[in-house]
């Protein structure tokens, strides 16, 4: 796989501390020499080098480069290279590790003991040497020790000499590979909160506790004064500042003044207000992951940041009562591309609602695309929709998704993929298409009832047809986090509806119609259901069905999932599951509750 060009602009896992964690490819033999372990030497190093190729050849860290694998320097037959294995993975940064054999091998001699990494195990399916019956021993040892790992067994048969990897077992090692490198990603990384809790929004409750036990990750609050200072004293890169502003000129559509009309703020207020939203924007960027320039500025400590690979502001309401409002640095932060040219995008939470930041991390970087975040806002029923507006819906109701001012612009659905509306990883984006997302963005002045400070709010209307999961993790006293999971849809009703809809909710904010898939059951009986059981005001969403992604990657982390409807032979969760019962949900918070966090 080639270095995307893209690759060299700014990418803010590349800018953040630490190595890439790699995947481990731990090759395991039967131990015994004069004949046996001879003749399997060859194809067990072969299934290990297969794994690595089909890993690193479809799978891509967030920052666009391809996943790393690590082989072991020789098959594992025991403990002492089992050890050696060890040695060479804690020196590679290996996170995630993929045992693979075609044979019986002596479980808890050769299996993966770090109590950290994500384990899975692939057994080959042949019938000449017992692979499988070495797959059972070994998970039957993972379970015992409190080391869950994921089973991996083709359905049919191989024969000894086929060295393909069959698609069914394929699914399995790249969603295992997929969850782990982005369970693994987030350690020893940040959460920088700008400001504190936004108007008593629960989600803006950051407790430290949990991101340490869960994620291994680091709380940093940084209060929304610092703009200010970092503005008054010139903290930011003078060169970018006057770059962001042509491009804003070039890029940035204003809107008519919907909100205020004539008691709106005047020309050379707004003007100034652009000024300001586009310091915010640089200045957000670099307290996450630091600027270079700024040390050459003698800002040596700003240089640096706060390695947040996630963050969220306030905003509401000490700063906007006050201040422009955050709407315009979050929008450019969460696309894909700003004024320095494609990039990732970032993860910034309105409200600073962590808990919504986290599903729109998870997100991201299972996909390495932009992640959405939106109020759960209104359903719609047919009925309801017949009567506002006098038409018929042809979906069987919507929710709809729109946020105070702010959201990717990538969910403006201009970028495409196999001719459908698409949201993109960053290096499959083209120039032409980020274009167009900025074309499809015009920026309201903010309603100054709410935002006494002014501001710029973003203001789309997302394509139809996207496949989206929305998801959110919620935390509850007593039982922890879960996640809810729901896959569906966008939608784009008939501008008639549309149009008199928006005009009666927000009409200068971004609007996403959502429509998920129904399983006739449970959270998912009907579309009313699934706004019913949504566990808080926000929901993140991703371009995708990303739902079993989100499922493994919850699993890792001992984050039961509350409601979901991916369907049931998509779910891969670690073989220990199947001893706490048999209905599949109920088993995942019994797991989860046994093994617990992983950082405790
Ligand atoms: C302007 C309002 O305060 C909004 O920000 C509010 O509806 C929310 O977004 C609550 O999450
Ligand atoms: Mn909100």
């Amino acid at each position: 796989m080639s270095t995307p060009d893209a690759f060299k602009v700014t990418s803010p896992v590349n800018r953040l501390h630490g190595e890439m964690p790699r995947i481990g490819i731990r090759p395991t033999i039967d131990g015994r020499r004069r004949g046996v372990r001879e003749s399997l030497e060859v194809q067990t190093m072969n299934m290990a080098k297969a794994a690595a190729e089909l890993i690193s050849s479809n799978l891509r860290y967030p920052n666009g480069m391809p996943v790393e694998c690590v082989i072991a320097d020789q098959t594992i037959g025991g403990a002492a290279e089992a050890a050696m294995c060890a040695e060479k993975f804690k020196n590679s940064n290996v996170m995630v590790t993929l045992t693979v054999t075609p044979c019986w091998c002596y479980g808890s001699e050769t299996m993966d003991m770090d109590p950290l990494t994500q384990k899975a195990v692939w057994g080959f399916n042949g019938t000449e040497r017992p692979g499988a019956v070495y797959l059972a021993a070994v998970l039957a040892a993972h379970a015992q020790k409190g080391l869950p790992a994921f089973g991996i067994y083709g359905h049919d048969v191989q024969d000894a000499a086929d060295t393909t990897i069959p698609a069914d077992v394929s699914e399995k090692i790249l969603r295992f590979a997929r969850a782990g490198i982005a369970a693994a990603t987030l350690r020893g990384k940040s959460y920088l909160s700008m400001g504190s809790v936004a108007m008593g929004i629960a989600g803006s409750i950051v407790d430290p506790e949990f991101f340490e036990d869960y994620f291994n990750m680091r709380c940093i609050s940084v209060d929304m004064s610092e703009f200010i200072r970092r503005v008054n004293e010139n903290i930011y890169d003078p060169e970018e500042f006057e770059r962001a502003m042509a491009w804003i000129k070039a890029n940035c559509k204003q809107y008519e003044d919907i909100y205020n009309g004539k008691d709106g703020k005047t020309p050379e207020q707004q003007q100034a207000i652009w000024e300001y939203v586009a310091k915010m924007v640089i200045i957000a960027r670099d307290l996450m992951i630091g600027n270079p320039k700024l040390a050459e500025l003698g800002f040596g400590e700003e240089a640096l940041g706060h390695n947040a690979i996630a963050a969220g502001f306030q905003g509401q309401r000490q700063w906007t009562d006050h201040m422009p409002n955050g709407d315009f640095m979050e929008t450019i932060l969460n696309s894909s591309f700003d004024w320095n040219g494609i990039r990732e995008a970032f993860v910034v939470a309105t409200e600073n609602d962590a808990l919504n930041g986290l599903a729109m991390l998870f997100g991201h970087l299972l996909t390495g695309t932009a992640s959405g975040f939106s109020d759960v806002r209104t359903y719609w029923s047919p009925e309801a929709v017949k009567k506002a507006t006098g038409f018929d819906l042809d979906v069987p109701g919507m929710i709809h998704l729109i946020n105070s001012g702010a959201t990717t612009m990538d969910a403006t659905g201009r970028q495409s993929a196999d001719g459908k509306p698409a949201m993109k990883p960053f290096w499959e984006i083209s120039a032409d298409e980020a274009k167009a997302c900025l074309d499809a963005t015009s920026w309201v002045p903010a309603n100054l009832g709410y935002f006494r400070g002014g501001g710029f709010s973003s203001r789309f209307l997302t394509r139809g047809g996207m496949p989206v999961t929305m998801s959110r993790i919620n935390l509850v006293k007593g039982l922890g986090p879960v996640l809810q999971i729901a896959e569906g849809y966008t939608y784009e009703p008939p501008k008639e509806i549309h149009d008199q809809l928006d005009k009666r909710t927000d009409p200068g904010w971004p609007t996403t119609w959502f429509v998920p898939n129904l399983t006739g059951e449970g959270a998912f009986k009907d579309v009313y259901s699934v706004m019913a059981n949504w566990g808080a005001n926000h929901g993140a969403f991703n371009y995708g069905h990303i739902g079993a992604d989100l499922i493994t990657m919850a699993a890792m982390l001992r984050i039961p999932v509350c409601m979901h409807n991916v369907p049931e032979d998509q779910i891969f969760r670690p073989n220990a599951w199947a001893a706490f019962g048999m209905d599949k949900e109920g088993a995942d918070y019994r797991a989860c509750a046994n093994f617990g966090p992983l950082y405790r």
